[in-house]
């Protein structure tokens, strides 16, 4: 399955300048409102709305981190770092919802321990098990709550994505369509690429709800279509897994002849096609790109062709623009910095 770790990476953040298209982000500098409400949402609890209609591309909410938990941290060390923590922001925490409980802790608290404290070291480890967001990978991060952003929905074709918080703690939601005022904000919870009876069982054993959302309704005309494109998705990580990492980057670049990288560029084109059908697939196309764009400088390294270079520069730009709208804006800066040197043909280490 060594296919499928690619594919389980997901998105991310921000601006953009010069020749690269700026509009997803121009907002970023200026004030910003939020353009949304927390209110009841039928049979999901509560739910954050769009009080405006907001553009593609534009942000919903920046909230401000409220507890971390890492990973191995035991639930009691957790819970001394969250009572350290100002007392209101306790409160807002324990009113999170809990979703799934694993244990029936209460029955055992209650018996074992007379103080609600006791019971409140359990509550937060559900709370986060529920509500818990992880945006950076492989950084010893079990999951952040934010008070806001956690009252956000599921849906397996989401309106918004996180977006990687460039440094300032706080988690960025931007619409990855327009979405209308009063329309219901939705996130994904979990891999959204994934068929439909493995988001399901997903969601299920985690959160115990069954979604509802047209992917996920067999009888919804949208959803034979999207299961196509998923499965048609999967095929395109299955073609080329043999040269790619776990990363979905290219394996030992300098070892493949031409045609085994005219195969994996081809691989990187369909998927491309198929991650920019949907809106909510759009967010993967950051790391396509990059792997594409690395096919293409092998390419042209083994032929010195020049349209070679000249497809490596139209990637690094789509990059470029993706990194801008879904992850950093300074890694952004540093592929600019790669693309100016290429565009003068200076492909040193590269
Ligand atoms: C992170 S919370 C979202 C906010 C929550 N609705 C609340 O009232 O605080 C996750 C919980 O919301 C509910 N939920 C989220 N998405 C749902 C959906 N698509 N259908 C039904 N329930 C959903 C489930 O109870 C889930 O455990």
């Amino acid at each position: 399955m060594a296919w499928l770790k690619p594919m389980l990476k997901l998105q991310s953040a921000s601006r953009a300048p010069s020749r690269f298209a700026r509009s997803a982000a121009q907002h970023l500098g200026k004030k910003f409102s939020p353009v949304f409400e927390i209110r009841s949402s039928p049979g999901k609890g509560l739910g954050v709305f769009a009080t405006k209609n907001t553009p593609r591309n534009a942000d919903i909410m920046r909230d401000p981190l409220a507890f971390r938990a890492w990973k191995g941290e035991d639930i009691v060390e957790r819970y001394l770092g969250f009572i350290m923590l100002p007392v209101t922001t306790r409160q807002n925490i324990l009113k999170l919802s809990v979703g799934q409980t694993v244990l029936d802790y209460r029955a055992i608290v209650d018996e074992t321990y007379p103080r609600d404290n006791d019971y409140d070291v359990f509550k937060l480890d559900d709370i986060n098990n529920t509500n818990a967001f992880t945006i950076a990978h492989d950084t010893g991060l079990a999951g952040e709550l934010f008070l806001n952003a956690c009252r956000i929905n599921h849906s397996c074709i989401p309106n918004a994505d996180q977006v990687a918080n460039e440094g300032t703690g706080d988690l960025v939601m931007r619409a990855n369509r327009d979405i209308n005022a009063d329309e219901e904000v939705t996130t994904s919870y979990i891999m959204r690429a994934a068929p439909r009876e493995i988001r399901q069982r997903e969601l299920s054993e985690r959160w115990g709800f069954t979604c509802q959302c047209p992917a996920c309704d067999p009888g919804h005309p949208f959803s034979h279509s999207h299961e196509r494109r998923l499965h048609a998705l999967l095929r395109t990580y299955k073609d080329s897994a043999c040269y790619l990492d776990d990363d979905g980057r290219l394996k030992s670049a300098e070892k493949w002849p031409y045609a085994a990288l005219e195969q994996v560029a081809g691989s990187f084109r369909r998927r491309t096609e198929l991650l920019t059908e949907h809106h909510s697939l759009r967010s993967y196309t950051r790391e396509v790109y990059l792997g594409a764009f690395e096919v293409a400088i092998a390419k042209y390294k083994l032929r010195r062709v020049r349209s070679d270079l000249e497809e490596a520069l139209k990637l690094l730009e789509l990059t470029i623009q993706a990194e801008r709208v879904y992850f950093e804006e300074a890694i952004a800066r540093s592929h600019e910095e790669l693309y100016a040197r290429l565009e003068r043909g200076d492909i040193s280490g590269v």
